[in-house]
């Protein structure tokens, strides 16, 4: 699902990512764990098309996500690939505050110009799923944070997307609201096939995973 060679990512003489490689299985779930500063958050903005890696050509780097080297695509093509082949899951939702949660989990789906009554009809199944359908009308800061990041879930899941990246998904929710979303990141994987990276400073949500991968210093450390 992922494969990905000599990610290099520097900023001007800091050098954040020094050459990792990494391979991710289609419905993997794998954690990425480390220290603060490792590089955790920027190699996951750039698996997921969000950052840019530093001089492809030059490291030969290489990209491939469900097949297509991310390197190689233009701005435009980009933002095509990522709407249809990838979901975001954030420590702060970043939902909208001026649109309701059943508005926020349709976004994704307008940019691809699903029609509204067929992108409404898949958000309410996946709020059902989630369970927060009562919930659908009512806007971010009406909502607990348990509720705000189920409906993040729900909006990450909304395309269909092979592949959710999530970055400290539960850093922000009491440990009840943190173990429920670690089940369900397990649960969709079971659902709907979806593979997940996450990078978590939560351990207890890292030894559920597949597998753990370490960060130091810009490179991994171990595999386990
Ligand atoms: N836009 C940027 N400009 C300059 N330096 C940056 C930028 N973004 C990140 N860095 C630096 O890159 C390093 C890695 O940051 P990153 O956010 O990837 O670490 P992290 O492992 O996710 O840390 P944390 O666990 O604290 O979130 C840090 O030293 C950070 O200051």
């Amino acid at each position: 699902m992922i494969k990905a060679t000599n990610i290099v990512k520097k900023y001007g003489e800091l050098e954040v990512l020094k050459n990792v490689s990494l391979e991710i299985a289609e419905r993997e779930v794998v954690s990425i764990v480390g220290a603060s500063g490792a590089g955790k958050t920027t190699l996951l903005q750039i698996l997921g098309t969000l950052e840019k890696s530093s001089e492809p050509n030059k490291y030969d780097t290489e990209i491939l996500i469900n097949g297509q080297d991310i390197t190689k695509l233009s701005d435009k093509n980009l933002s095509r690939f990522r709407n249809e082949n990838i979901g975001f899951i954030f420590q702060f939702h970043q939902l909208l505050p001026e649109f309701t949660a059943l508005e926020n989990i349709c976004i994704p789906a307008f940019i691809r110009k699903t029609n509204k009554a067929e992108a409404e009809k898949r958000a309410k199944e996946l709020m059902d799923y989630l369970g927060v359908s009562h919930r659908m009308n009512h806007k971010p800061t009406q909502l607990s944070g348990g509720e705000q990041q189920r409906i993040a879930v729900a909006r990450a899941l909304i395309n269909q997307p092979k592949v959710v990246f999530a970055d400290e998904p539960s850093g922000n929710l009491d440990s009840k609201n943190a173990e429920e979303l670690h089940d369900l990141f397990f649960n969709l994987r079971k659902e709907f096939g979806q593979t997940f990276v996450i990078v978590t400073h939560n351990e207890e949500l890292a030894s559920l995973t597949d597998r753990k991968l370490v960060m130091h210093d810009g490179k991994f450390q171990e595999e386990f």
